[in-house]
């Protein structure tokens, strides 16, 4: 028997997929039929005017919203009806804002308590000292990841803005997540972190996909492989940056104007 060939990076390969994807609350769609495919080692980004529909996309793909329609495959499964603890499991993962670490542990006890949620021991909080010691080589491997590893006996509390959405990227990852959901990554960063995260982000769609919400469209137009353009909950345009943002309906729908 002839074995399969195997797949290579000229070929990326669809990790996670929706098809007629919809939502409806009481009758308002707020997403009406959306296909996204999202490519292993790409970065794809989800982008529009407000009220397009894009959180809500990213709510129904990590299953925090049941879809009143459509079909979401991770990894080849059918995810459409798949809780949302055990789509993270499986490695969709989505990164919350900076609210989702603990301020007053330590930026490397931050990624050691997300490091013991996947090895089930997150009912296990009030463990004897030392307890998550075993977890603190592969906490400081993440933290040399995402460059935080000099910082990890400071309080979370007392980083940069930039260095806590960063932190609580290195939490993501605990869940080794293979495709990785980024809500506005760079929201409220100066240019300095901005650099920072872009050049992470970069680093880690090395082996894995990410979807990212972004406004800010330079950074789309540095980082991202693929865009896709919501508005009012429908697909308005995708492809590349340049075939974007030289489409007309997206200039006119997104940018809010035909001649900028
Ligand atoms: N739980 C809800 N109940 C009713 N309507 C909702 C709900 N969630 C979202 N909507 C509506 O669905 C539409 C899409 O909202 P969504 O938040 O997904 O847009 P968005 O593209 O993320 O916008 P923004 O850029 O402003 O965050 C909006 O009209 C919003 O008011």
């Amino acid at each position: 028997m002839t074995a399969a060939p195997e797949k290579t990076d000229a070929e990326p390969r669809v990790v996670l997929s929706a098809r007629g994807l919809r939502k409806e609350f009481a009758g308002f769609v707020a997403v009406g039929g959306v296909d996204l495919d999202v490519h292993h080692g790409k970065i794809h980004a989800l982008i529009g005017p407000n009220g397009a529909g894009k959180t809500t996309v990213f709510n129904l793909l990590t299953k925090f919203l049941p879809p009143t329609g459509g079909r979401i495959e991770l990894l080849g499964q059918d995810i459409t009806r798949t809780p949302p603890a055990k789509v993270a499991r499986m490695g969709l993962v989505r990164s919350f804002q900076i609210s989702a670490i603990f301020p007053h542990l330590s930026v490397l006890d931050n990624v050691r308590v997300a490091l013991q949620r996947p090895n089930g021991l997150a009912t296990q909080f009030w463990r004897p000292a030392g307890a998550l010691d075993v977890l603190t080589p592969r906490a400081f491997e993440l933290l040399e990841t995402v460059g935080l590893a000099e910082a990890a006996h400071r309080l979370a509390g007392d980083l940069s803005y930039g260095r806590k959405r960063v932190l609580e990227i290195a939490t993501t990852l605990a869940l080794d997540p293979k495709v990785l959901l980024l809500d506005e990554p760079m929201a409220g960063m100066g240019h300095e972190d901005v650099a920072v995260v872009a050049g992470l982000i970069r680093s880690l769609a090395a082996d894995r996909a990410i979807l990212m919400v972004e406004h800010n469209l330079d950074v789309v137009a540095e980082l991202c492989d693929w865009i896709t353009v919501l508005q009012a909950g429908k697909i308005l345009a995708a492809g590349d940056y340049v075939t974007v943002s030289t489409d007309e309906r997206v200039r006119v729908a997104y940018m809010g104007t035909e001649d900028e």
